[in-house]
């Protein structure tokens, strides 16, 4: 049978506390039960909402969600936390909604550049996103600025404007970047199940300036994007 539950991965605690912030003024009669998953893994329990903290990168992701995943059934599997926008579709504060997942930088250097590892004829670096366009719709209708299109999954954080123009260039359309998803989604096609991803933007694609992160603006829209997601409607 179809499980309803909604497993929401994030990399760090704070990214964590936003989203069970969010679902719980959902939930005002939901309480949060919280336990610790093998390896160590931060789980904590709204409704039906499972929010887990799995660590940064897509390793880290990847094997945190399938130790969750291994442990209980549920219906959809999401990534979420804070990204970095791609100017000016997705700005500080708003947030973006994948229609894919894309591993950006799996792949090979090549005399004719970069080669991702299907090029290489292996692999993939591309899952679909489900219940996009809902969760654009709701999101857009409590207020919330949306941007919809690939958020890519890096191991390394963007730090120039040339590596920000090279990633839009080989992938259009691109919203945000960010580090987790494409594990998270991996770890959810091994079991069956299908991903969303959701975050918030704290900082621009582009030239390092860590001083101009705003990751409580990026925390604050974090939890309003979950407290108007509606994911029981959503998969239920
Ligand atoms: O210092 C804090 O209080 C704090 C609170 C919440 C999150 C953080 C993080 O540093 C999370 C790292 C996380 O953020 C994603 N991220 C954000 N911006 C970008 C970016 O421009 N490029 C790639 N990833 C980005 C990423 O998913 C990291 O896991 C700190």
């Amino acid at each position: 049978m179809t499980s309803s539950r909604v497993l929401v991965v994030t990399a760090v605690a704070a990214e964590a506390a936003a989203v069970l912030r969010g679902v719980s003024a959902a939930l005002p009669h939901a309480c949060e039960v919280a336990r610790t998953l093998p390896g160590g893994y931060a789980l904590t329990a709204v409704g039906p909402v499972d929010v887990l903290v799995g660590g940064v990168g897509p390793a880290a992701a990847a094997a945190a969600t399938a130790t969750a995943l291994a442990l209980a059934p549920y219906g959809l599997v999401v990534s979420s936390g804070i990204a970095g926008g791609f100017a000016p579709v997705a700005p500080i504060g708003s947030a973006v909604v994948a229609e894919t997942i894309v591993a950006a930088d799996l792949g090979a250097e090549t005399p004719d550049g970069f080669a991702d590892v299907t090029e290489l004829g292996f692999g993939r670096i591309r899952h679909a996103c489900a219940h996009v366009d809902p969760a654009a719709r709701r999101l857009r209708a409590a207020g919330v600025p949306t941007a919809v299109g690939p958020v890519l999954t890096v191991s390394t954080v963007t730090g120039s404007a040339e590596r920000a123009a090279e990633l839009l260039r080989r992938h259009p359309g691109a919203v945000a970047e960010a580090m987790e998803g494409f594990g998270v989604a991996e770890a959810a096609a091994a079991h069956g199940l299908p991903v969303l991803e959701l975050r918030t933007v704290s900082n621009a694609v582009g030239p390092r300036d860590r001083a101009a992160w705003r990751i409580g603006d990026a925390l604050a829209a974090l939890a309003r994007a979950h407290e108007h997601i509606g994911y029981a409607t959503l998969v239920g």
